[in-house]
């Protein structure tokens, strides 16, 4: 067993922070909480340097109830425990359109998920039962996408951009999604829940139930992600690493199911609209001087490429359509 972990990130100082200004900014209530400079400080030199090793990490005190988070996944336990004909009545989903779906049985991976967009999209299929499942989710979504905003200026303080770059820059919300997951038990021969993979987003959250099997690969070895209570993944996607030029590292990742046991989880994907260019961004190659690492794609295309190799993967782990595909080698390097 590696002694590797990955870092987990006390967000307090910044949410304390955040609180202040939106109360202060409604002219409502005043907090008497001082904005904890020093706090908000380390909390970024930490992120930044999960962003750079690992693009994997935990945070804590991210200001979504507990409660909340362990109610979606009770929720979806007793979803997914239901009869297939029972789960089949809100699918079958496909992307883009929400709704119940198992993987397909060519597929390595034995898992069943359920795609969930914005509270009152037309492409939601979300369950009748059980009641609350669709509440919940409708409570949840909001708060993991400001969240992910709140992360996304973190993000932007720490590349140094100017200010409120990446959100103008990201400033549709169209495609965000939440994916709730179940994966099956392990048998004896097999026991790949998510074959390894990066996420093409700019940033991902992940919430586990107590089972564990998410791993992440860090210096050539498989490190373990074990479950915390109250604790959310965060995880770097493909266009972060791009925009910066690969300073920030979208991390590899799989599942690996467990014996006897089912799993749940959710991933909160934000994510690009599909019509951005998304290319090194200048900042990093011609304002100082470096090459740009990868030629300019259109998001549209990149997620095509991902969705096609999903569904026919090809027999090599390595031919897989991933964002190397747009890497430019450097004949230097060679
Ligand atoms: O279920 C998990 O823990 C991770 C899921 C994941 O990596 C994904 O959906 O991209
Ligand atoms: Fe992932």
């Amino acid at each position: 067993m590696g002694s590797a972990i990955i870092p987990t990130i006390d967000l307090s100082p910044l949410i304390a922070a955040t609180e202040y200004t939106k109360s202060q900014a409604a002219g409502t209530v005043k907090s008497n909480r001082p904005v904890n400079k020093i706090g908000t400080e380390t909390v970024k030199k930490e992120l930044s340097r999960a962003c750079r090793e690992y693009g994997f990490f935990q945070i804590v005190n991210h200001g979504i109830p507990v409660e909340l988070l362990n109610r979606s996944l009770e929720l979806a336990k007793t979803f997914y425990g239901y009869p297939d004909e029972e789960k089949m009545k809100r699918g079958p989903g496909a992307p883009p359109k929400g709704g119940f779906t198992k993987n397909p049985q060519h597929l390595p991976d034995r898992n069943e998920f359920m795609y969930i967009f914005e509270p009152g999209s037309p492409k939601n299929v979300i369950p009748e039962n059980p009641p609350q499942f669709k509440e919940v989710l409708e409570d949840i979504f909001p708060q993991y996408r400001n969240l992910a905003s709140l992360i996304e200026d973190i993000i932007n303080d720490c590349l140094e951009l100017p200010p409120n770059f990446l959100k103008e820059y990201n400033d549709s919300r169209d495609y965000d999604h939440l994916l709730s997951l179940h994966y099956l038990p392990a048998s004896d021969f097999e026991n790949s829940g998510k074959v390894e993979h990066e996420d093409g987003n700019i940033v991902t959250f992940v919430l586990q139930d107590d089972v564990g099997g998410l791993e992440v690969l860090h210096k050539g070895k498989w490190i373990p992600v074990p479950p915390a209570p109250s604790t959310l993944v965060v995880n770097v996607g493909d266009t972060l690493q791009v925009l910066s030029n690969n300073r920030f590292k979208s991390a590899t990742h799989r599942v690996v199911r467990q014996k006897g046991t089912t799993r749940n989880s959710y991933a909160f994907f934000y994510v690009l609209d599909v019509d951005k260019w998304v290319e090194p961004l200048p900042h990093f190659t011609t304002h100082i001087g470096e090459p740009p690492q990868y030629r300019g794609f259109y998001y549209k295309d990149f997620v095509q490429g991902r969705i096609q190799d999903r569904l026919n993967p090809p027999a090599r782990l390595e031919d897989r359509f991933c964002i190397k595909h747009y890497a430019i080698s450097t004949s230097s390097g060679a």
